[in-house]
């Protein structure tokens, strides 16, 4: 039988053990924690993102609060705006939404954004510590399925982990997350030969790659572990990953779903480190984010 790795309900889970927090919080009358989203531009799937984000702040309780910027917004106004928000004692995490219209430079963004408060786990500081098997706040995604990984016991140390996609936000951070759980990592991407030869050696393949369904189970050894970071639309407009998962589902022992898997997984994550600043900056003793 294959498990369904199902990220909505632990993500569900997760933030309702938040929203009690928070109302213990409201109730011993501490300061809720706040989260600021930027989004910049009229990009529909970033709205969509957002507004996905808005809504899981509220439904916790925190304060939540969404800066839109117009498309033609400077790099310095930007830069002053985080400044603002980096100065503002009552803002816990902030967001810069990615991607970034062209005229803006990421790396400076993502450097302006006070490293405690960058719930996002993108500035150079952060993935820093992360590097050296130190890391403070982490990268949403690959977080979240570490966190997914765990909560269905399935041990990582030792295991051979391959992971397709080698971005900022996915493929490398999530490789420096599975090394410190102690597993043996493998990155491919677009320019790996014989790809098949090394997704069929995975106890553990994760799939970030940004193409519809394209792995099928000639690409996974049988009973392997299968997380889909991807989400495309197919032809019928339908919501994809990048496994083809009717195709693999009965050739693996555990797999997440696209919708339903690591997207919500991100959210939750998101929310734990907004909660995991809050705690720091709101006046109780710090807690581990592990
Ligand atoms: N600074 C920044 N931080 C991010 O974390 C960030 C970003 N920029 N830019 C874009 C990506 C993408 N991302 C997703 C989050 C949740 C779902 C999600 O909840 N997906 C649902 C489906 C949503 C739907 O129906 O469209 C699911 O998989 O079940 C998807 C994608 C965060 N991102």
């Amino acid at each position: 039988m294959t498990v369904i790795l199902d990220g909505k309900a632990l993500a569900n889970k997760m933030q309702a053990n938040l929203a009690n927090e928070v109302a213990d919080w409201k109730s011993k009358g501490y300061r809720i924690p706040k989260l600021v989203v930027i989004l910049i531009g009229e990009d529909s799937a970033s709205k969509v993102y957002v507004k996905n984000k808005e809504k899981s702040a509220q439904k916790i309780g925190f304060h939540s609060v969404v800066r839109r910027l117009d498309e033609a917004v400077s790099e310095a106004e930007l830069l002053d705006i985080i400044a603002e928000y980096n100065q503002d004692e009552t803002v816990d995490g902030i967001l810069v939404q990615l991607p970034l219209p062209k005229h803006i430079d990421e790396e400076n963004v993502l450097l302006a954004i006070d490293p405690k408060k960058d719930v996002d786990g993108f500035h150079p500081l952060n993935v820093g510590k992360l590097f050296v098997g130190d890391p403070d706040m982490h990268p949403c995604t690959p977080f979240g399925i570490i966190t997914l990984l765990k909560e269905y016991n399935i041990e990582l140390v030792g295991k051979k982990v391959v992971i397709i996609g080698r971005s900022n936000i996915v493929g490398k951070p999530l490789m420096h997350m599975m090394l410190n759980e102690d597993a043996t990592v493998t990155i491919t991407h677009s320019k790996t030969k014989n790809l098949k030869e090394e997704t069929l050696t995975a106890d553990v393949l994760v799939a970030a790659i940004g193409q519809a369904e394209f792995i099928t189970s000639d690409y996974v050894k049988e009973g392997a572990v299968v997380i889909d970071v991807g989400m495309n639309r197919n032809s019928d407009g339908k919501l994809v990953g990048d496994v083809d998962f009717e195709d693999v589902l009965p050739k693996v022992s555990a797999i997440t779903p696209v919708p339903g898997g690591v997207g919500p997984m991100t959210i939750t994550m998101l929310m734990e480190q907004t909660m995991y600043q809050g705690r720091k900056h709101c006046g109780e003793e710090s807690h581990d984010n592990k």
